[in-house]
């Protein structure tokens, strides 16, 4: 192996190293987004509510896409859907 390759291995499993805590922050914060809007859910209902509010999912999809694009809009709904469900 040539010194470049070894340098770029070592530099990959170093970036790997930040991807494995990103993705370890990001499966933290889907859990407590989910808690978040389960117990959001709960005391909607609770008080004679809907089961949805589609204004705020809206605000919520609007604000993926801003930040992300298509993609992020894809991402909002799957976010929004372990919380409440499918539609
Ligand atoms: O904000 C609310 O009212 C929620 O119930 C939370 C949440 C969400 O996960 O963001 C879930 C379902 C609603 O339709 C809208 C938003």
């Amino acid at each position: 192996m040539t010194t470049a390759s070894t340098a770029a291995d070592e530099r990959i499993a170093e970036l790997r190293g930040e991807i494995d805590a990103c993705d370890a922050e990001i499966v933290r914060l889907v859990q407590h987004r989910l808690a978040v809007s389960q117990e959001i859910g709960e005391l909607r209902r609770a008080t004679g509510g809907t089961r949805l509010s589609l204004s705020r999912e809206q605000q919520v999809l609007a604000r993926y896409q801003d930040a992300l694009g298509p993609d992020g809009a894809t991402l909002g709904l799957v976010l929004l859907r372990q919380g409440r469900g499918r539609l």
